[in-house]
Parts: structure tokens; sequence; C-alpha cells
């Protein structure tokens, strides 16, 4: 399976997509083979095509990445999909937009895939979430898996319906992660640290326990443990976060509250 889709078309380039693209120019796509089509036409990358408008016809074959904001999807499928041949493939990381959705706008194309990836693939170091049905042909499955690949961790969601609370974990989670180490730095200074330096210490905290929990044989939940000496400062922080289950509530409301706005997305709200 090679790589590189022969001719890549971007609907949006923008934080996402944005990172995703970057991503793959540094693992070798060539950027000839790329085409954008953003409204700014902002220059993104050496080699790299834009476009402000919809070009008169695709490449056979071109693999479209639909990468604008989901409230878009009617103008774009509207000018996309007379575009599109049954060869066509869809890659779509609209957050809260179902498959059926898609089905329903770009009814020739027989491969679509949603993907939800997260600002770390920039880095090789995201989480992408990714979803088809047995309409899909199972080559076009694996090239996308294929060209996910190189984003960091690719998991297939079995069941669409679980797509929006993957989408709050891992597509949301780098914002919960950030404002926790923002939290965790102020309240550092809250106990007298200065502000540099306890945001230094956060991010350098929170940066080498990620690295750590990536590369451990232990759970995260033994590391803690081994942070914790018997008696000692962390367990007493420890017994904070785990009374009344008070840290799993506050993320349980977190994820509630984005799934359900994927939700409400996905009704077009
Ligand atoms: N941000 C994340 O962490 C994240 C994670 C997972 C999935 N997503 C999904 O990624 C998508 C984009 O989010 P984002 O955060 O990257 O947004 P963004 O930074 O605002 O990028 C949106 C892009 O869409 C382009 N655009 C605007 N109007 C358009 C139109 N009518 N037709 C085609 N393209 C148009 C913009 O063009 P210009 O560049 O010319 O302004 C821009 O490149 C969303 O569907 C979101 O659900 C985002
Ligand atoms: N950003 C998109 C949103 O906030 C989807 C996951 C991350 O809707």
């Amino acid at each position: 399976m090679t790589l590189w889709p022969d001719h890549l078309f971007l609907v949006g380039c923008g934080n996402m997509a944005g990172q995703m693209l970057s991503r793959w120019l540094t693992c070798g796509l060539d950027p000839a083979r790329v085409t954008v089509l953003r409204p700014s036409g902002k220059a993104v990358a050496d080699g790299v095509t834009v476009m402000t408008d919809y070009p008169a016809a695709l490449p056979a074959g071109a693999t479209v990445l639909l990468g604008m904001k989901p409230y878009q999807i009617s103008d774009v499928a509207e000018a996309l999909a007379p575009l599109c041949a049954a060869d066509t493939r869809i890659v779509s990381i609209l957050a809260g937009t179902l498959l059926a959705d898609l089905r329903a706008r770009f009814p020739q194309v027989r491969d679509i895939v949603r993907a939800m990836p997260n600002l770390p693939v920039g880095l090789g170091e995201g989480a992408t979430a990714l979803f088809t049905d047995s309409r899909t042909a199972p080559q076009a499955r694996e090239a996308v898996d294929t060209l996910i690949c190189p984003l960091g961790l690719a998991e297939w969601v079995a069941d669409e319906a679980l797509f929006n609370q993957v989408t709050a974990l891992s597509g949301c989670g780098p914002a919960f992660v950030f404002r926790f180490i923002d939290a965790l730095a102020q309240a550092g200074e809250a106990l007298g640290i200065p502000a540099d330096q306890a945001a230094r210490m956060a991010l350098a905290t929170v940066q080498g326990s990620a690295t750590m929990a990536a590369r451990a044989g232990d759970s995260p939940g033994q590391l803690a443990d081994r942070v914790a000496s018997p008696g000692g400062m962390t367990r007493e922080g420890l017994n904070v976060l785990d009374a009344d289950d008070r840290l799993f509530r506050l993320l349980i409301d977190t994820l509630t509250a984005a799934r359900d706005r994927g939700e409400a997305m996905g009704r077009g709200e």
C-alpha cells in the first residue's frame, strides 16, 4: 500500500487540516500532489496549490479532506458534489457530521471515512478516531489508515454512536489538558510561586509525566502510587482529587457537555 494518495484536495486548511497537512509534508508527501481550497487564498507551503474557488474538475481518484467548519457542509457539498466521481475518496474531519449525512450529500462517492484528529497530529503525536461503513471498500479503509498513521495513534471506532464521545475525549482533549496545565500553574502561583516559574514548572511536569506514562509498563494509576510516598505529601494531594471522585466527576461533566454539543451539531443546531 503506497502511503500517499495520487492527489489530495483539502477543502479548508485552518488549525486542524493545516496541522495534518504539515505533518504529511514533513513525512514526504509531494506538495505537487496537494491542492487547498480556502477563501482567503493564503499560501500554505511551498509547492502546494491554493485556490479560492472550486476547479472545473477534480483529478481522477482524488482524496478530498473536508476540513472547513461543520456548518459549511451544505454550501461546500453543493459546489463539490458535482465534481466528485465514483473513485473520489472523502475523508471528513467535521465534528458532529454523521456519515449518513455525508452519504446523502455525496451519493456518487463510495469511499467516505470520518476522521477525528487532534492538534498534536502536527508533531506526529496526535490521536485520530476513524469510522466508516461497509459501503467503503476495504482498500480505501486501508489507504486512509495508512494516510493517518504518520499523524500518531489511529483508532477505528466500531460504532458511530460513540464518535461524539471519542471526539470529546481526544479531539477536544488537548484543550482540556492545556487548561489543566494553566490551572496547575495558577494554583502554584496562588501558593506563592512566581508566575513565570510556575508556568514553566507546570508545563515541564505535564510533559515529563505524559512521556513517562506513554513509555512505562505501569498504568497511570500505578505511576501515581509510585509518586506518593506512604504518609507523604502527594497522598494528601491525591486525597483531594479523589474525594467523592471529584476529578473523575468533573471530567465526566466535561466530556458529557462536549459530547452533547456534538449531538446537537449533528441535528444541525
Ligand atoms: N481545531 C481542532 O482541534 C479540531 C479537531 C478535530 C476536528 N476539527 C474539525 O476541523 C474542522 C476545522 O476546524 P478548525 O479548527 O481547523 O477551523 P479553522 O481554523 O477556522 O479552519 C477553517 C478552514 O475552513 C476554511 N473555510 C472557511 N469557509 C470556507 C468555505 N466556505 N469553503 C471552504 N473552506 C472554507 C477556512 O479558510 P481560510 O483559511 O481561508 O480562512 C479555514 O482554512 C471543523 O470541522 C472541526 O470540527 C477541529
Ligand atoms: N475541535 C472541534 C470543536 O470544538 C472538534 C474537536 C476539537 O468542535
